[in-house]
């Protein structure tokens, strides 16, 4: 990929960051069908608040007072299903399929909606209100437990936002519509006298939004099962499982800061809700001063839900959370102290975008780290706490206000300060939040001993943002001397190319013929041989360019998969951390010479250094030669890359034996998967379809078996061939029966590399005893011992040449370079190693 098509795509529709990419999660058709089920059920939640409040009050059709109490009626019975049935509503989630209970909760809310107006009367509208809210207890909980499984980790934020935005963008909508759904009404009752109250029609359309709602989820199967986990099974009754899931919630420190977080943050925005017209009419605003403010709040919100995330990339969302949600109520101190309607109206859009961004984070750290199993109970109970929070301050703020009434403190120099009652609860609620922001804070600091300053300084001085390819997938194994990359490397590629996608493995530096140079300079040179710390960070960046422009740029442009053995991270690490240049020179050298190409995911094999040193034997080059307190920086610096970005990073603790870390590795790999094949599927789709439009037979279009046309894989960068079979979990969908016989193969690719191998890594380096002339004779693991699968390829050398000529279906020889390449590569490398 050249330099001009790089900065094209990164402009363009080529490379994105999944985390900010709204077209891209829209794009993963599960959770685009989920969202559509959502939009109808927020939809239909805001029409039937406004339609079931009018009801409300015509039903009562008696003074103005009582009128007023019906109304508040409803509005108090939507909060009170929380108390009761919000922690049994988790354990439902938890325990019944998630699919059937989101499309029953839409078929029973539909049924309920529509037998309103049919009933008409005050105390059925009550019923069917706490039923409504009951249900929609359960629906909320299953349907946020759902998302993580449907979107990769790191498109969770943007599939929050998503979620977000339509939950509470749908109310503007959903009030023009009851508009012109009352104005219908009213003609239709006239004329055909067809309704008997003028919101009749609203609620009608509500109900069918719900029953659209159930039909579209009813198709999602991708929501289909149970949690993981069958914690189920092991609880035999519901109050046990409820308590189960508060326990949780008390003794773990992350979920327990979110909680204290997100109920002190709805505590302080129930304060603002109930108290903002009292605030705003003393500093003499009037209505239109309140409808400023109530705006600005908004305002707020969606800005921090809509960019908030983006400018602060690069935090830690842990330490983000506790961050925002502290300015937030230093905000609402603010909006307290400034007796002035222009002042309190930017303080309270600053109010919003903290609370907007700590909102989105808190529900994106339940997704990522709460486990399957017991999310939906986690969400339900944050839910329900934040609804009763919400209700209770609702109800006692005014009274708190009332009792305190106005006060005027003289201050010296005849300086008089009025505080009425509105202003000194806001205060009140303002430092409770900052309290709770801090104890938050302090719960889920996940970066002991890196100042707060550096982050925030980070924030603003610009980290790496870097660009993501929207095609293929790219995965580094990243981690010190001896981690087992190149073991793990050679394990996922077999792993992938048995699900039938075209996958290239190679590794920094070295993979190119000018890496190969620098690779012999770099680490071979002699112990006479100095090299200053920059000019060892320009050769690495060197050898990155060229690997990009030639083999990783193309590669994913082609929609394969990359497994690159050590990228950007490790120049970070060594010669940021190890040799410590300034990380951020390292930052913007490694981005420009990469055109700032990141990996989709980081996979960080961690473990002590003298333990990685110990596997790598005597033989060591000039870097493993470097002192121990050198790798332990180099180490430390790769953690804290790895945390700042969980989603992008997956650390492994590498000392577990090889065939753990290959399955934990997948696990992390799969989600991204998902979404490569949909894409692939959908692409596929149209291809068919476009064919058949133009009348032709679909020539090559493979379906049922494993191929995508070459053309067809590169027109519409479909990964795998297997991909495009219609079952992306078939596994082994590709080509075995496509590459030709295997004689000799068994039972997978022919691309499969002889032997996962940890000696792969260094053949002939005269290491962990394999032999340079004999690379495929797998040497039993020492360090691992069993590990090892015996060559079951049963080719050695043979295989690999004979994966030389296979090929793989649907990919062109020209841009796979496979685990063959690998090989290859690690070969020749190591020989020129052994000549150096
Ligand atoms: N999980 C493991 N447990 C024990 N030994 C392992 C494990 N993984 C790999 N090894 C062994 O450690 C040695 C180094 O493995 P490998 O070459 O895969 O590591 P690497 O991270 O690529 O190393 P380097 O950074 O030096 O290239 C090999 O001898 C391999 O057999
Ligand atoms: C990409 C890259 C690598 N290094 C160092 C890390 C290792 O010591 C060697 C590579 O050896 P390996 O056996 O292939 O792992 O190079 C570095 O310092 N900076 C980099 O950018």
């Amino acid at each position: 990929m050249s330099e001009r098509e790089r900065s094209t795509n990164a402009g363009g529709a080529g490379l994105t960051d999944p985390s900010f990419d709204v077209r891209g999660v829209l794009r993963i058709k599960p959770f685009r069908t989920l969202w559509i089920a959502l939009g109808l059920s927020s939809l239909g939640d805001w029409l039937g608040l406004l339609a079931l409040t009018a009801m409300a009050g015509q039903l009562a059709s008696g003074d103005y007072r009582t009128e007023n109490f019906a109304i508040a009626g409803v509005l108090l019975l939507r909060l009170l299903p929380a108390v009761v049935v919000g922690p049994l509503g988790g354990y439902i989630a938890d325990r019944l399929d998630r699919r059937w209970t989101l499309v029953v909760g839409d078929v029973l809310r539909f049924l309920l909606f529509a037998s309103i107006p049919v009933v008409g009367s005050l105390w059925w509208l009550y019923v069917a209100t706490v039923l409504i809210e009951a249900i929609s207890l359960i629906w909320l909980p299953a349907k946020d437990a759902a998302v993580p499984n449907l979107v990769p980790r790191d498109r969770l934020a943007v599939a929050n936002q998503v979620s977000m935005v339509t939950t509470y963008g749908s109310a503007l909508p959903a009030a023009l519509l009851f508009t012109l759904l009352a104005v219908v009404n009213t003609s239709l009752t006239r004329t055909l006298h067809l309704f008997s109250s003028s919101v009749d029609l609203a609620l009608y359309f509500n109900a069918v939004t719900f029953l659209v709602g159930a039909i579209v989820v009813a198709r999602l199967r991708e929501v289909s099962g149970r949690p993981t986990t069958d914690v189920a099974a092991q609880e035999p009754n519901v109050l046990r499982s409820i308590g189960e899931g508060w326990k949780f919630v008390a003794s773990n420190r992350l979920v327990r800061g979110l909680v204290i977080g997100v109920v002190g943050a709805f505590a302080a925005g129930g304060v603002v809700i109930g108290l903002g017209r009292t605030y705003v009419t003393d500093l003499g605003g009037g209505a239109a001063g309140y409808g400023v403010v109530f705006g600005a709040l908004f305002t707020g919100l969606a800005l921090g839900m809509g960019v908030g995330p983006r400018f602060l990339a690069g935090m830690s969302r842990r330490r983000m959370f506790g961050l925002t949600l502290t300015a937030a109520g230093a905000s609402l101190i603010a909006v307290s102290l400034f007796q002035n309607l222009v002042l309190v109206a930017f303080c309270t859009v600053l109010l919003g975008a903290f609370a907007g961004v700590a909102w989105i984070t808190g529900y994106t750290l339940l997704g990522l780290e709460v486990e399957d199993s017991i999310r939906g109970r986690t969400f339900a109970f944050v839910q329900s706490l934040t609804k009763v929070a919400l209700a209770a301050v609702l109800a006692a703020a005014p009274a708190v206000a009332g009792s305190i009434g106005a006060h005027t403190i003289s201050l010296p120099g005849r300086v008089t300060l009025t505080y009425n009652g509105a202003a000194i609860t806001f205060l009140i609620a303002g430092l409770a939040a900052t309290i709770f922001g801090i104890v938050s804070y302090r719960q889920m600091d996940d970066r002991h001993g890196v100042s707060l300053m550096r982050d925030v300084r980070g924030v603003f001085t610009g980290h790496e943002r870097g660009v993501y390819s929207r095609t293929g997938l790219f995965i580094a194994l990243e981690g010190g001397e001896g981690a087992g990359k190149s073991t793990q490397a050679t394990r996922l590629a077999r792993w992938l190319e048995e699900r039938g996608h075209a996958v290239t493995v190679t590794h920094e530096p070295g993979a190119t013929a000018v890496g190969q140079e620098l690779r012999r300079i770099l680490l071979h040179g002699g112990d006479d041989h100095h090299i200053s710390p920059r000019t060892e960070a320009l050769l690495y960046a060197a050898d990155k360019a060229e690997h990009v422009e030639s083999m990783i740029g193309p590669t994913l442009a082609e929609g394969g998969i990359v497994v690159t053995d050590r990228y950007v991270d490790s120049t970070l690490a060594y010669q940021g951390g190890g040799r410590d240049l300034r990380q951020q020179d390292m930052v913007r050298l490694s981005r420009w010479a990469t055109g700032g190409l990141r990996p989709h995911l980081t996979l960080l094999l961690d473990l002590p250094p003298e333990v990685g040193l110990g596997r790598v034997g005597a033989k060591r080059d000039r870097l493993e030669r470097e002192p121990l307190d050198f790798h332990q920086r180099v180490r430390q610096q790769f953690l804290d890359l790895a945390e700042l970005d969980p989603e992008r990073y997956a650390i492994l603790d590498a000392t577990q034996p090889v065939d753990e870390l290959a399955r934990l590795i997948r696990e992390r790999v799969e989600p991204f998967l998902t979404e490569l094949e949909a894409r692939a599927r959908e692409a596929a789709e149209e291809q068919a379809a476009e064919e058949q439009a133009a009348g032709k037979k679909a020539a090559g279009t493979t379906v049922s078996g494993t191929t995508v046309s070459g053309k067809k894989a590169a027109d519409h960068r479909t990964p795998a061939s297997g991909a495009a079979s219609g079952d992306p979990g078939e596994p082994g969908a590709a080509a075995p029966s496509e590459a030709g016989p295997e004689p000799d193969a068994g039972p997978t690719t022919g691309r499969t590399p002889p032997a996962d191998a940890p000696d792969e890594g260094r053949p002939g380096d005269g290491r962990n005893g394999t032999d340079q002339d004999a690379p495929d004779q797998d040497a039993p693991d020492q360090d691992a011992p069993g590990q090892d699968a015996p060559d079951q390829d049963g080719a050695g050398q043979d295989a690999l040449d004979h994966n030389a000529t296979v090929g793989g279906a649907g990919q062109s020889d020209s841009t796979h370079h496979g685990l063959l390449d690998h090989h290859r590569a690690r070969e020749r490398r190591s020989s020129e190693e052994a000549q150096a």
